[in-house]
């Protein structure tokens, strides 16, 4: 099954419209898709605020004129857009996502939990050293198209690199429709070459390991004026003071950029989506196979092999396809095996609750 890329890959048209002056809701990213999801009386009792960092038990909030900790209660993660209701914060509504990041919960065996909602474009970032693995840029990528965010590859350290050539062509390699940016994270290369992205109104995020450039990246970005609240501060449960890093960074420019701790431990859960856009050459010549539940090992028509054997694709990338559908199926089917489990069991309990009542 291949997705409508149109409704989330950037339209180039549209990019270069000239600019009124920014308020703070479109500094925060509030676009027609969540406005239209309210009407003019609603937006007026219950004015859209932009989850910007989640505590312990509090939701750190921020709108027009409005900067404030609601208690944790809507099921929601930072990027989201509530309509804030300030007789009743806990119930204010979160509006329809654009996009989600999810994961699964660390220890707590398979539950789904949000990471990030509503980003425009993932920057999947990696030097141009021993740090390049194409098997990981093609799971980040797999993971932005699953949460429907525009995948972006930035390669960067290029000043330390004699001939990047390879790493470039491996990276524009793994699929037509993702970007290959090339930079020195320092200094005023990323201001230009990624200016297509950090648009106004836009959320963008960096994905990649430790020391690949993704803080320089980000003051390059967001710059010294960054005009983002200060880490805040708050009581633990022994009443000591934490201080919080910084999750949201708000660019003079218009856009915002997210950095969360989640966002940094992500991995591939319930991605099939995802790994199917990407890999939608191989998923369509998979049609071919006699077997629908083919394995492209040893199975008799397997037209996957067929092709292998032409040479019309590349085992290489045809083993890292496998390796993330694996992988994949793995984390899903372990997910969908927990839900059903909760299910029966949640039908047992009623059952023995009806009869105790007998
Ligand atoms: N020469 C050069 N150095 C770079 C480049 N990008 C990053 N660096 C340096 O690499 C080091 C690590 O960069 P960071 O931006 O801290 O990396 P990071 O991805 O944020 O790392 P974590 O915070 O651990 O996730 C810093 O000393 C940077 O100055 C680049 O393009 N060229
Ligand atoms: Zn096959």
């Amino acid at each position: 099954m291949t997705r409508d890329f149109s409704q989330f890959l950037p339209n180039q048209s549209k990019a270069q419209k000239t600019e009124h002056k920014l308020s703070t809701l479109d500094i925060l990213g509030w676009q027609p898709f969540f406005a239209q999801q309210v009407s003019a009386e609603e937006i007026l009792e219950t004015p859209p605020v932009r989850i910007i960092e989640i505590h312990r038990n509090s939701l750190h909030v921020l709108g027009e004129d409005i900067d404030t900790l609601i208690p944790s209660g809507p099921d929601a993660t930072v990027g989201d857009w509530l309509l804030y209701n300030p007789k009743l914060p806990n119930s204010s509504k979160v509006l329809e996502r654009k996009s989600v990041f999810q994961r699964r919960a660390a220890g707590t065996a398979w539950d789904l939990q949000l990471i990030a909602a509503n980003v425009d474009t993932a920057f999947i970032v990696s030097s141009c050293n021993q740090d390049f693995n194409i098997a990981r840029l093609e799971r980040y990528i797999a993971l932005a198209l699953e949460a429907e965010v525009t995948p972006v590859i930035i390669l960067t350290k290029i000043d330390l690199c004699e001939d990047a050539t390879p790493y470039i062509e491996q990276a524009q390699s793994i699929s037509d429709l993702v970007t290959v940016v090339t930079l020195d994270a320092r200094g005023e290369e990323p201001q230009q070459k990624l200016a297509q992205w950090c648009r106004p109104r836009q959320t963008l995020v960096f994905l990649g390991s430790s020391g690949v450039g993704k803080s320089t990246l980000t003051n390059a970005l967001a710059g010294k004026s960054d005009i983002a609240t200060q880490a805040v501060r708050e009581d633990d449960d022994k009443g000591r003071h934490t201080t919080t890093t910084r999750q949201l960074h708000m660019s003079p420019q218009g856009f915002t950029i997210l950095d969360t701790p989640g966002m940094r431990e992500i991995q591939l859960t319930d991605a099939a989506a995802g790994v199917s856009d990407l890999f939608s050459d191989y998923q369509e010549i998979a049609h071919q196979c006699r077997f629908r539940d083919c394995k492209h090992e040893t199975e008799p028509g397997c037209a996957i092999q067929a092709a292998l054997e032409t040479e019309e694709i590349d085992s290489v990338r045809v083993a890292r396809w496998k390796k993330l559908v694996a992988e994949e199926q793995f984390n899903s089917s372990t997910l969908a095996q927990r839900k059903s489990k909760d299910k029966s069991l949640g039908k047992l309990i009623k059952q023995v609750k009806k009869n105790s009542r007998k």
